[in-house]
């Protein structure tokens, strides 16, 4: 059942490395990052500021390219894909947060959700019927009318993680999405984000300083020097 096993895989990086020219010269910013997700699998990804994290995420879900090296989605080799084609994938099978939950402060908590699926141009009444039950899944459906500026820090970041989920993705990156929370909401957010990719099978990296993140994660891979190494001991 190998062939099975491969399918099932969420993402695979194979030997990534990415060059940025700088000044003259050039910065080797990823040198050689092989890494494999599966479904429900909740990966952490450490390491210091400027160690590459970003840049790997960004190469993972196809919004940069790597250098040399080939990364799949699904199963799908993204370097056969063309600039609209990613983008597909990404609006089907990729759900992202960040450190802000950037969402449009004059917007209720719903309409936020729902701006996936608008792009996706799902019709309304399904729009709203998923968007509620994203919320639901975040414990917020109870503000649903609220308005973006009306959340606090955590809710905004729990709104985020439901628009990130709205269109039931496959796989979700997050960058630092605890790094602007007190420690308990981010525990909060980070056990939610864990629950959620248990029970619904998505693949979760999260890039991260935070050692709640590391503790609650099923696996961690640090990144130093463009260079990847795995376990939970400490630096
Ligand atoms: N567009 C760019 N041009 C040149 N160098 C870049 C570019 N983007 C990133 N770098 C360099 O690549 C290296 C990795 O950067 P990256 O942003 O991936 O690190 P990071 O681990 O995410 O850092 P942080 O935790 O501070 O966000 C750094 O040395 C950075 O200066």
């Amino acid at each position: 059942m190998k062939s099975a096993v491969a399918t099932e895989t969420i993402v695979e990086a194979h030997n990534i490395t990415r060059d940025y020219p700088s000044g003259g010269g050039v910065v080797h910013a990823l040198r050689g990052i092989d890494l494999r997700i599966l479904p429900g699998e909740f990966v952490a990804l450490r390491g210091r500021s400027g160690s590459g994290k970003t840049t790997l995420l960004n190469i993972l879900i196809g919004l940069d390219s790597p250098t040399t090296g080939k990364v799949l989605i699904l199963g799908k080799d993204l370097a056969t894909l063309n600039e609209n084609e990613r983008a597909r994938l990404r609006r089907e099978s990729v759900g992202m947060m960040f450190q802000n939950a950037h969402l449009f402060p004059s917007l209720t908590a719903l309409e936020n959700v729902e701006i996936p699926l608008r792009l996706a141009r799902v019709h309304s009444e399904q729009r709203t019927r998923q968007a509620k039950e994203a919320l639901e899944k975040v414990g917020l459906a109870k503000r649903a009318k609220h308005r973006g500026m009306e959340l606090s820090g955590g809710e905004q970041q729990r709104v985020a993680l439901a628009r990130a989920l709205v269109h039931q993705p496959r796989f979700i990156v997050a960058d630092e999405p605890t790094g602007n929370l007190d420690s308990l909401t981010g525990r909060d957010i980070t056990a939610l984000l864990r629950d959620i990719s248990h029970q619904s099978n998505i693949g979760l990296l999260i890039a991260t300083h935070d050692p709640l993140v590391f503790k609650s994660s099923d696996r961690l891979v640090q990144i130093q020097d463009g260079l990847m190494s795995e376990g939970h001991e400490e630096e």
